[in-house]
């Protein structure tokens, strides 16, 4: 069924992105100010390196999940072929996991949701990848900055998935087909919204994004090169697929 127009184009990605969106608002801004205790805190800092990535990949992976989800329901994605589908999820999936995530940073007192509760960077110490996590923070923080609709983020993020300059692509004609129809809704919704401003800045954002993956990519190669064994056997397999 082609689309008729941009509206319905819209309408299917918001619906797509609120089905697929893991958290709903609200029950995050219940949560906001469930913080981590003391002790609590003491315990992640003394987890291994290896023990706090395995945690994080484990949950960075469920967020992976409905993103895989939300792109299969962006209209065209499908009829693009496996390998391009695999291309745009393997440096698109990632990013638009970030934008969903700074939805619910707290920037009162800089927390991001975290294993149930809002967590501040010192959570993330034994992570050992303390300007990854300082760059996702001030990211977040940005992002917030904006204070953008679900809607807007709806096609944000599908702008981000689609996106016919990423590497390896075969019929990068056929991605740009899909991308421009998403411009379009994106375009729509923020001239509707009297926002047409607020385009400049997303894609300055989509920048930001590119070089925060890159971060994330090079301290997974870092870490699988020190922990090898966890990084091959402990690790998701989607995560291993998609940024290993
Ligand atoms: C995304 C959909 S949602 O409904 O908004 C949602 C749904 C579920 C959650 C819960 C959740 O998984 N939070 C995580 N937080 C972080 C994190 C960690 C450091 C700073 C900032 C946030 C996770 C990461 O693993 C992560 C994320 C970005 C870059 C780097 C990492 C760690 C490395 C080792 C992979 S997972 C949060 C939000």
């Amino acid at each position: 069924h082609p689309l008729r127009n941009i509206d319905e184009l819209c309408a299917s990605i918001v619906r797509s992105h609120r089905e697929t969106s893991q958290c709903r608002v609200e029950e995050l801004q219940a949560l906001r100010w469930k913080l981590f205790s003391r002790e609590e805190i003491q315990a992640y800092q003394s987890k291994t390196v290896d023990e706090m990535w395995q945690h994080c990949a484990i949950q960075l992976t469920d967020a992976v999940q409905y993103v895989v989800e939300f792109a299969k329901r962006i209209p065209g994605f499908r009829m693009l072929s496996q390998n391009d589908q695999i291309a745009l999820l393997k440096t698109g999936s990632m990013e638009v996991v970030l934008v969903r995530m700074s939805r619910y940073f707290n920037t009162e007192n800089n927390t991001v949701f975290f294993d149930g509760k809002f967590a501040g960077a010192e959570v993330f110490k034994s992570l050992a990848c303390g300007d990854l996590i300082a760059a996702v923070f001030d990211f977040a923080h940005d992002m917030c900055a904006l204070k953008l609709t679900e809607q807007q983020i709806a096609l944000f993020t599908a702008l981000v998935l689609i996106n016919a300059d990423r590497p390896c692509l075969e019929d990068r004609g056929r991605v740009q087909r899909v991308q421009r129809n998403v411009e379009l809704g994106l375009t729509h919704i923020l001239h509707r919204d009297n926002q047409d401003n607020l385009l400049h800045k997303l894609y300055q954002r989509m920048a930001v994004l590119r070089s925060l993956c890159r971060l994330h990519i090079e301290k997974l190669h870092w870490f699988s090169q020190r922990y090898p064994l966890t990084a091959h056997s402990l690790f998701p397999p989607l995560y291993k697929e998609l940024f290993a």
